[in-house]
């Protein structure tokens, strides 16, 4: 495993087969006035102090969080502690990296290194009485606590008597749109709100649907609380109605993106379906029931925190997906990741871009960072003349799909 060179792709990165890609830059945050600079510059401010405010950490812990906010805004990329237990992975993953300016280097690497470095002033990692506190704890349980999860929760009773196929494109929408409740995106106030479902700029639903005839479904989750109750619900309508024999859902292995699900987020989830009225209790209880069953199964597997796309996937991961039937994969980061996180053209084929993907693969992805591909050229250009941010503002959305030959 490994990253690719940074240089712009020729042709296809490393040699592999597939076709010959335009040129593409990777995002970085050196340009002024970008999305991604803006993230660094004004989002991890925000972020910071939240944090600050909502656990109450000592001094040392708290000047350590300012010292990464510093480091990281203006400064260069400082290695892991001596004694960090996946120091080795990060040397690997950041190998040519460390000592050079954050702003120079790859978003996606720089973002993911940023989510992950957090994770030692909060004392998370190591030994200690912090060890396994998660510090995006406050903001995930104020969600579960909000109306928003309580109204979500409710709806699921509309569910039943639905027609299948209606049934179906509810929680199909809903799990796309669900993708609008990322906690990291709502630091900044402009954020759209989360209940507002827009436009799809691209749909290959039907496609989505084709593939989806009895095997198994790998799931790549995104965020926990609202999204990731939408994800369950889908996820049982998949196993109930025989679209999908097993499940396995991939979640983080330690808190990452602010509000990323690990295991504890699944479970709670589950708990508040489950203690809840009606259809989401009969939900709750049917999954609780496959995970003991095995239909479902929870990979909290390293790479899901790897600051690389998903071309450089171990092989493990490789030979999961090229057996599934279907990996679905969710939200903006792992759209990034699955594309690469470059400046492609918009309408670049999306087939072309993941043609390296080991079995069939579905994006389902509120748009909020400036990387996309596969859209229609009167798409781009009527989104273009809006004059909107439509690229990151999270109105709009969409499902693609690609089958690789
Ligand atoms: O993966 P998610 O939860 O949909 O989005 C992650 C995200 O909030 O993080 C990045 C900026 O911080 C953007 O790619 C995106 O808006």
């Amino acid at each position: 495993m490994g990253g690719h060179p940074e240089g712009h792709p020729e042709g296809h990165p490393e040699g592999l087969p597939g076709p010959a890609l335009p040129q593409a830059p990777p995002i970085t945050c050196d340009e002024p006035g970008s999305f991604a600079r803006s993230v660094f510059q004004d989002r991890h401010p925000v972020l910071i102090r939240r944090i600050l405010d909502a656990v109450p950490y000592g001094p040392e812990r708290r000047r350590d969080f300012a010292a990464l906010l510093e480091e990281s805004r203006s400064g260069t990329v400082a290695g892991l502690p001596r004694d960090a237990p996946d120091r080795a992975a990060w040397e690997e993953w950041g190998e040519g990296r460390f000592g050079r300016r954050w702003a120079e280097l790859p978003f996606l690497w720089s973002e993911s290194y940023f989510y992950r470095r957090l994770l030692d002033p909060a004392g998370y990692l190591a030994a200690g009485a912090w060890h396994g506190v998660d510090l995006f704890a406050p903001f995930k349980d104020a969600e579960l606590d909000g109306p928003g999860f309580a109204a979500d929760l409710a709806a699921l009773d509309e569910l039943p008597g639905l027609a299948p196929a209606d049934r179906e494109h509810a929680l199909l929408a809903a799990a796309v749109w669900g993708n609008q409740a990322d906690l990291g995106f709502t630091m900044v106030a402009e954020a759209a709100a989360p209940e507002a479902s827009g436009t799809l700029v691209a749909d290959e639903s039907e496609r989505l649907w084709s593939l989806l005839d009895g095997g198994t479904v790998v799931v790549v989750t995104d965020n926990s609380a609202r999204e990731i109750l939408a994800d369950l619900a889908l996820v049982d309508d998949l196993l109930a109605s025989g679209r999908a024999r097993e499940v396995d859902l991939l979640v983080k292995p330690r808190p990452y993106y602010v509000s990323d699900a690990t295991t504890q987020d699944v479970l709670s989830c589950l708990r508040r379906m489950t203690a809840a009225p009606g259809e989401a209790a009969r939900t709750g209880g049917r999954l609780l029931a496959a995970l003991r069953e095995g239909r479902l199964t929870l990979t909290a597997h390293p790479f899901a925190c790897a600051p690389l796309g998903y071309r450089d996937m171990p092989y493990d991961l490789r030979e999961r997906c090229a057996a599934a039937r279907l990996t679905v994969m969710k939200g903006d980061l792992n759209y990034r990741r699955l594309v690469d996180d470059r400046l492609w053209p918009a309408t670049v084929p999306f087939a072309d871009v993941t043609a390296y993907f080991p079995g069939p693969v579905a994006t389902l992805r509120t748009l909020k960072s400036d990387t996309v591909a596969g859209l229609a050229p009167e798409t781009v250009a009527r989104l273009d003349a809006g004059g909107t941010a439509w690229r990151t503002s999270g109105t709009h959305a969409l499902i693609q799909v690609t089958v690789p030959g």
